[in-house]
């Protein structure tokens, strides 16, 4: 049964902390574990990794291997059928057009004196996408990984993914990837894909940046990997923070609730609202709902561990207690969504209304579903295509411009005591 807590009586605190620390570096085992895939895979290799693919994923490979073939790709699609092809055309479409929207021109202004400023954006030259494969398949992030990238024109585009037992990546994920045109595929997961995109070994190239989401493994290693690679963001357990009013419907929430937390067992599902009702009827509504789950199992520990109903005084205060969660996915569920928008200040992605289920945002809507996640949203943003891009200054100085700054310049620099700067300027007026 999902915990009620009354926000006034006993706090959230202790909830908030065992929400947002899930993904934390304080949990000493599995950081170790993650630091010593890290640092056996850096010396070892393809050797170490086959080895941890061998343990975790219990597929058996060789390194050469890892690299999915162009007869596998064709066999994906000989199992995959026509609807799901549909299905991620629309997917592919809608979310194309959001990217494109985010894209950016380079530009640069000039000046009376001649004085040119500017940006340019250029992509990154070799991403790693990871796309989760564990407990469940994901084609829909190889999708939200992958399109930015392309749209943001990534020279190379790399992909990693867990293998089944048999050795073999999901149908559905290979053709994903083909239909987005990522340009090499490897059959490797958890922290050991992280680790062979970080160092690079003989099969699986090093990147500049691995992006998408993961379980606490894969979020855990990419943090510990940055520095060697840059990193999107702590996408980890997903989460999901339902704010209410007595206008919303307990069966719609419950749902919503449950659509996160079966997930992970880390997942985390919360329900804030300032009806009593709608927070006693939700929760029997979870019991019935739970039970019709293929994956009950993962949902209920979610709930039991990471799932809470909050129960407040007023809508003010819901909003202040969501804001503190920084929840991945908010929901707002109440009568007037767009007044309460203004107030919302942390949130990956933000589901106004009724009828906005959040996993729309998971498939079909457009917008990135690789979101921050453990309180991140306070400070990360959804992928975007600012993540597959890196921009340059330009800067042009013609004399004139050069003249009319030089003593502010010599004066700043001799302030720093770096007399090499001052003379770099004053040099270009004593010939
Ligand atoms: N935040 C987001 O944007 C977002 C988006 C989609 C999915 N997700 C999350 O992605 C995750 C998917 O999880 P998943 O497990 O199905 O797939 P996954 O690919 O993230 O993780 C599977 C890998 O975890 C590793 N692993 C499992 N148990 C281990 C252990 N005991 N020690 C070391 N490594 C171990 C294995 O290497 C395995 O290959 C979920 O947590 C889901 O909520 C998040
Ligand atoms: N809800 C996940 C992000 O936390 C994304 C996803 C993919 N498939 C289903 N859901
Ligand atoms: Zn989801």
């Amino acid at each position: 049964m999902i915990k009620l807590i009354n926000a006034n009586e006993v706090g959230i605190e202790a909830e908030l902390e065992k929400v947002l620390n899930r993904s934390s570096l304080d949990e000493p085992e599995k950081l170790n574990v993650v630091q010593e895939i890290l640092d056996n895979i850096q010396i070892n290799g393809d050797e170490a990794v086959l080895e941890y693919t061998a343990k975790f994923d219990e597929a058996k490979l060789n390194a050469e291997e890892q690299l999915v073939s162009q007869a596998e790709i064709e066999e994906a699609y000989l199992e995959v059928d026509d609807e799901f092809l549909s299905a991620l055309e629309t997917a592919i479409e809608n979310i194309k057009d959001f990217h494109q929207r985010q894209m950016r021109e380079s530009w640069m202004n000039v000046d009376d004196d001649g004085v040119v400023l500017g940006q340019v954006f250029r992509p990154l030259e070799k991403v790693g996408l990871y796309v989760p494969g564990g407990t469940a398949a994901y084609p829909s992030s190889v999708l939200m990984n992958g399109v930015p990238a392309k749209v943001a024109e990534v020279e190379e585009v790399v992909m990693v993914s867990p293998p089944s037992e048999l050795g073999k990546m999901n149908p559905y994920t290979l053709v994903a990837a083909d239909k987005v045109g990522v340009d090499k595929i490897y059959k490797v997961g958890g922290a050991q894909a992280i680790a062979a995109l970080s160092f690079g070994t003989e099969v699986i190239p090093k990147v500049d940046k691995i992006v998408g989401p993961g379980n606490i493994y894969v979020t855990l290693a990419k943090k510990l990997a940055y520095g060697y690679v840059d990193i999107d963001m702590l996408a980890g357990p997903s989460e999901v923070l339902v704010l209410a009013d007595e206008t919303a419907i307990p069966r719609h929430v419950a749902a919503d609730l449950l659509s996160q937390a079966e997930h992970d067992p880390m997942a985390s599902a919360i329900l804030v609202t300032d009806s009593k009702e709608l927070a006693t009827d939700v929760q029997e509504e979870l019991e019935k709902q739970l039970k019709e789950l293929s994956r009950e199992e993962i949902a209920a520990q979610a709930i039991e561990d990471y799932g809470a109903i909050i129960l407040t005084d007023s809508l003010d205060q819901s909003i202040e207690v969501t804001n503190r969660f920084a929840a991945e996915h908010l929901e707002v569920a109440v009568e007037k969504p767009f007044e309460v928008l203004g107030k919302i200040k942390n949130a990956g992605a933000i589901f106004l209304g009724h009828y906005s289920a959040e996993p729309l945002g998971d498939y079909i809507a457009g917008p990135n579903h690789v979101l921050p996640t453990g309180g991140s949203a306070r400070f990360y943003s959804p992928l975007n295509i600012d993540d597959f891009v890196k921009k340059s200054s330009i800067i042009s100085y013609s004399k004139a411009g050069l003249e009319k700054v030089k003593d502010k310049a010599i004066k700043l620099a001799e302030v720093e005591g770096l007399d090499a700067h001052a003379n770099s300027v004053r040099v270009r007026f004593e010939d």
